[in-house]
């Protein structure tokens, strides 16, 4: 679905990546882990679109998309979520899910302040799917005409998921997903997660501190350091593998595996 063919970025004299390779197969769980400072934000803004790889490529499907804009790879099925939340806040959580997936609308959701004919049947059937797929899918019915900033942070980071879902993607990128939950809101995130995975056999690439997460839903596991691949393979393997570990060394992440 997706390969990273040795990127390198730098930020003057700051190596974020370096020669870095990969591959994420289709409908496979890839999590790329590493300290703080690895370089895992800087990988997937070179995936996204958001930086641009000094040297190397990223093919999507087979195609080169290296130069190509974030929106244009939005449209061709990339969908992301955040580190830090990036919702609408004094917006419902249905508007924000809906934002997410206009994307796939011909009409636009605010085609022109009045809408009718084609935009307006387009924009119902657009909401029952949604509200079918997404919203029963991920248990927000109870909260779907709340504003997101009355929701709790657990609740809010799952609005997110959604909204990223509503694109229908074909890869969808989450930026650390459990960040700052509660064992309970994890264990429901990592359901989700394997959830999207069987039923909608989309590829999905994570970027996460939580081992114990990483280790039980990953097919594959990248592990960077200052910007290098220091290894990659199955979660056991790379759990065992000395480099990780001495990477990790000082670190409280590999502790909770
Ligand atoms: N916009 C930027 N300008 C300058 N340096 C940057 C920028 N973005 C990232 N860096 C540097 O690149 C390196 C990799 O950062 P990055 O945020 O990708 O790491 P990370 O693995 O996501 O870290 P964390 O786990 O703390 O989120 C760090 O040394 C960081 O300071």
């Amino acid at each position: 679905m997706l390969t990273v063919s040795n990127a390198s970025l730098s930020f003057g004299g700051i190596h974020a990546l370096v020669d870095l390779s990969f591959t994420a197969r289709e409908g496979e769980i890839t999590s790329i882990i590493g300290p703080n400072g690895a370089g895992k934000t800087s990988l997937f803004n070179i995936i996204s679109g958001f930086y641009q790889p000094q040297s190397g490529a990223i093919l999507f499907q087979g195609e080169d998309i290296t130069r190509e804009r974030p929106d244009h790879r939005a449209k061709r099925g990339m969908s992301r979520t955040f580190q830090n939340l990036a919702l609408f806040r004094g917006m419902s959580v249905l508007d924000n899910i809906k934002l997410g997936g206009h994307t796939r609308l011909k009409s636009g959701l605010f085609s022109g302040g009045w809408y009718y004919g084609r935009a307006q049947r387009e924009e119902i059937a657009f909401r029952e799917e949604i509200e079918r797929d997404i919203i029963d899918f991920l248990e927000l019915d109870h909260i779907r005409k709340a504003p997101v900033s009355a929701l709790p942070y657990g609740l809010q980071k799952r609005v997110e998921l959604a909204r990223a879902l509503a694109m229908k993607p074909k890869l969808l990128m989450l930026d650390e997903p459990v960040a700052g939950m509660n064992r309970e809101e994890t264990e429901d995130i990592a359901r989700f997660i394997l959830d999207i995975q069987e039923q909608w056999g989309t590829t999905i690439i994570l970027v996460e501190h939580d081992m114990g997460m990483v280790m039980d839903i990953s097919d594959q596991v990248v592990v960077l350091n200052f910007g290098k691949q220091i290894a990659a393979g199955a979660p056991a393997d790379v759990q065992a593998n000395p480099q990780v570990i001495e990477a990790y060394l000082g670190s409280s992440d590999m502790e909770v595996a």
